[in-house]
Order: structure tokens, then C-alpha cells, then sequence
């Protein structure tokens, strides 16, 4: 069968949690860079992008945008996706926070530079008071490996993903949080996740000024 087609930016932006997920399922994939603002217009004439948007996923004879549509699609088709509606439902709370964290961290190169500093403080103040205490606590009430049920889901993936992304601004983030220091490194050792731990792997880089370069000259802003 056709492996997933990936259609983005060469860095993390909104596909980095689809290609996470897919790596965390085992699920080989393709990508197409865009580098050129021709490739999106083309995307766009030849009708590929609903809302004229991009992350797009091409896979089992669909083209999929919207981020969070895609993740649900991934989750449930890869059984990372609970087992009940109960699991489910909770998966989506955690998966959404971390999402709306990873907007803002995802969104910081773009900010005028006089106010990078400023944002970076509120990305930081967030983490550390609003989501990572989140998190920590429901280590802590759970009691089990995993965020949910005691099987890894999505929302494992999605908070370790987070956790890293964290880690590259501010090293010791995780100092006042011991639960999810022990959560970080069992996550990183399930086989799929470390492989793409490993040099050489899909992963993207964290974004330099080239890249949002590239992205404003596609998109036009
Ligand atoms: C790679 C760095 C990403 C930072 C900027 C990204 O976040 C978005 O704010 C912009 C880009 S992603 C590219 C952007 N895509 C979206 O905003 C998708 C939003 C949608 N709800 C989703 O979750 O997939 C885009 O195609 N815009 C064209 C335009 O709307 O005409």
C-alpha cells in the first residue's frame, strides 16, 4: 500500500505532530517540501487544499488538511486513540493543551523582534504554571505509565513532543516537575519514538531565520 504523502514547509510548524505521530505508529511516510510558492499555488488550483491551507496529508485515496482532523484520523486508524469514549474524550483534552502550547512556541520566530523577548517570557510563564503543572498532576493521580488508561495514545506522543520543544528554550524546564522527568525518558525509549529520537530520522530541525523566510515568501506575510 501507498505510504502517507506529506505536503509542508521543511521544518516543524503544524505537520511536526502528524510526522510524530506517524513515526510513534511504526507508519513510514513521504514528504513534499514546499519551497516555492508555485508548488502551493499549485496544490491550491488542483484542489488539494480545502481552506487553501496547508499542513496536507495525502493517504488511503484522501486529501486531508486541518491539523487536528488529521491527528484524530492517525490516533484512531494506529489504535492510539484510547478505548473507550471516556479515554477519548481525556486524550483529546490533554492532546488539545498541548497543541495550544506548541501553537505559541510554533509561532514565536514570527513575532516582530521587538516583542520576541517578551513572548518567550509568556511561552515560558504558561509552561510552568499552567501545563506543566497540568501534566505533573495528572502523573501524579494516575499513577500509571501512561497519561491515559495504561496504554500508550496520542497524548503521549503529543506531550513528549511538547516536553522537547520546551527543553530547547529553556534546558532545566522540567526541574520543579520529577513525574514528567521519569515520563520523558519512558516515553523516549518505546522503540518507534527513540528511532526517531536518532540523527537522520524525519524529525525537523527547530526553525532558523531561513525557514521563516521561506514560509512568509510562500504564504505571502
Ligand atoms: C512552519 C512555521 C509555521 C508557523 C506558521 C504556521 O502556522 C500558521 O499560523 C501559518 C503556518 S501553517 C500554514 C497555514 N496553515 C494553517 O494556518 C492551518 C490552520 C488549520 N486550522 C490547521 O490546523 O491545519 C497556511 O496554509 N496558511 C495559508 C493561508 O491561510 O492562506
Amino acid at each position: 500500500t501507498a505510504k502517507p504523502k506529506l505536503y509542508y514547509f521543511r521544518g516543524r510548524g503544524r505537520m511536526e505532530s502528524i510526522r510524530w505521530l506517524l513515526a510513534a505508529a511504526g507508519v513510514e511516510f513521504e514528504e513534499e517540501f514546499l519551497e516555492k510558492r508555485e508548488q502551493y499555488e499549485k496544490l491550491e488550483k488542483d484542489g488539494c487544499l480545502l481552506f487553501g491551507q496547508v499542513p496536507l496529508v495525502e493517504m488511503d485515496g484522501m486529501m486531508l488538511t486541518q491539523t487536528r482532523a488529521i491527528l484524530s484520523y492517525l490516533a484512531a486508524k494506529y489504535n492510539l486513540y484510547g478505548k473507550d469514549l471516556k479515554e477519548r474524550v481525556r486524550i483529546d483534552m490533554y492532546v488539545d493543551g498541548t497543541l495550544d502550547l506548541m501553537l505559541m512556541i510554533m509561532l514565536a520566530p514570527f513575532k516582530p523582534p521587538k516583542e520576541k523577548e517578551e513572548n518567550f517570557a509568556l511561552i515560558m510563564k504558561k509552561a510552568k504554571t499552567r501545563y506543566l503543572p497540568a501534566f505533573e498532576k495528572i502523573l501524579k493521580d494516575h499513577r500509571e505509565d501512561f497519561l491515559v488508561g495504561n496504554k500508550f495514545s496520542w497524548a503521549d506522543v503529543q506531550l513528549l513532543e511538547a516536553i522537547l520543544m520546551l527543553e530547547e528554550l529553556n534546558a532545566s524546564v522540567l526541574s520543579d516537575f520529577p513525574l514528567l522527568k521519569a515520563f520523558k525518558t519512558r516515553i523516549s525509549n518505546i522503540p518507534t519514538i527513540k528511532k526517531f529520537l536518532q540523527p537522520g530520522s524525519q524529525r525537523k530541525l527547530h526553525p532558523d531565520q531561513h525557514y521563516v523566510d521561506v514560509v512568509r515568501h510562500i504564504l505571502q506575510f
